[in-house]
C-alpha cells in the first residue's frame, strides 16, 4: 500500500493557518437563481443586489450584451423593474472595463442572463475564490428543449446556495418549471419575450412540445417543397434563355 505524502500542513487546513484569499480578502460566495422564464429570477436578482446596496456594500451588475429587449444599460425584469448594469459579451472583460481599482472595493456581482456567458464557470471561481467577491448569477438551466443552457448547471457544484423558481402554467396556471418557444425557429439561442415564449407546467410542455414538433415539421416541408419549385422555375427561366 502507498501512501501520498502531502506537503501542505493539516493546521492551515483545519484553521491554524491563514484562511483567506490571496490579497487577504476572505474568500467569497455563489448563489444561483434559476427557472423558466417569467419565474421572477430577474426581480429575485434585483431585491438581492438592491438589498446588499443598501447594507452598504459595493455592487455592480452584469447581464449579456446579446439580450437588450427591454434596456441596453439596464436590467430590466418582465414588470419593469430596472437596475443599472454593464452588458458585456463575456464576464473575461469585465475588471478591464470596470477598473482595477473600482473592482477592488466591489462586494458584490450580480450576473443577469447567465445562461448566454460561456466564460461563467471560470469568472465564478476567480471572483469568489481568488477575489473575495459574493456573486449572484440569474440564468436559465433549460433551452425552450429542456437541454442543459449554457454553462449554469456547470456552476451547481460551485455555489452556496441554489434557488429553482417557478413561473405559473399558461394553459392551466399550475406550477411551470418549463419554456415552451411558441415560434418555428430551432436555434438554441432565440432573444424574444411573451411574444416568443411561455411558461409552462409538464403536462403542457408535452402537449405543447408535440404541437410545435409538428407545425415546425409541417413549416419546413412547404419551405423545402417552395424551394424546389423555385429551383425548378429557375430551371425553366434558364432553359427558355
Ligand atoms: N406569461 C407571462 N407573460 C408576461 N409576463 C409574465 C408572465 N408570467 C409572469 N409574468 C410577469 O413576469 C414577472 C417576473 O419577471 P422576471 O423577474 O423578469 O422573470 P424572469 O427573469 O424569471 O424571466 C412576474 O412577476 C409577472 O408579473
Ligand atoms: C427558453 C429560451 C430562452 N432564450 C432567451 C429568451 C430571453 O431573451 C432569455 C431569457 O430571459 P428571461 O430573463 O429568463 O425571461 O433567453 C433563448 O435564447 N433560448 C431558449 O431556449
Amino acid at each position: 500500500m502507498s501512501y501520498f505524502k502531502s506537503s501542505i500542513s493539516l493546521g492551515s487546513i483545519q484553521g491554524g493557518g491563514d484562511m483567506t484569499v490571496p490579497g487577504n480578502r476572505m474568500p467569497g460566495e455563489i448563489h444561483v437563481i434559476v427557472g423558466p422564464m417569467f419565474a421572477g429570477k430577474t426581480t429575485a436578482l434585483l431585491r438581492r443586489i438592491r438589498s446588499e446596496g443598501d447594507n452598504g456594500r459595493n455592487v455592480a451588475m452584469i447581464k449579456s450584451s446579446k439580450d437588450v429587449r427591454y434596456a441596453i444599460d439596464s436590467v430590466v425584469s418582465h414588470d419593469g423593474a430596472k437596475f443599472p448594469c454593464w452588458a458585456l459579451p463575456d464576464l473575461s472583460s469585465f475588471r478591464d472595463k470596470f477598473g482595477g481599482d473600482a473592482y477592488a472595493r466591489l462586494d458584490v456581482i450580480g450576473i443577469d442572463e447567465a445562461q448566454f456567458f460561456e466564460d461563467l464557470y471560470d469568472f465564478c471561481c476567480k471572483a469568489a475564490e481568488q477575489d473575495g467577491k459574493t456573486v449572484i448569477i440569474a440564468g436559465l438551466d433549460g433551452d425552450y428543449m429542456r437541454r442543459s443552457f449554457g454553462s449554469v448547471l456547470d456552476i451547481i457544484p460551485l455555489a452556496d446556495s441554489v434557488t429553482k423558481l417557478t413561473a405559473r402554467c399558461e394553459f392551466c396556471g399550475k406550477r411551470a418549471f418549463f419554456t415552451l418557444r411558441k415560434t418555428e425557429e430551432i436555434q438554441t439561442e432565440l432573444i424574444g419575450g411573451a411574444d416568443v415564449y411561455m411558461p409552462v407546467c409538464r403536462q403542457h410542455y408535452v402537449n405543447g412540445q408535440l404541437i410545435m414538433q409538428s407545425a415546425r415539421a409541417v413549416l419546413l416541408n412547404c419551405r423545402v417543397k417552395r424551394e424546389v419549385k423555385s429551383d425548378d422555375s429557375c430551371l425553366e427561366e434558364a432553359a427558355v434563355i
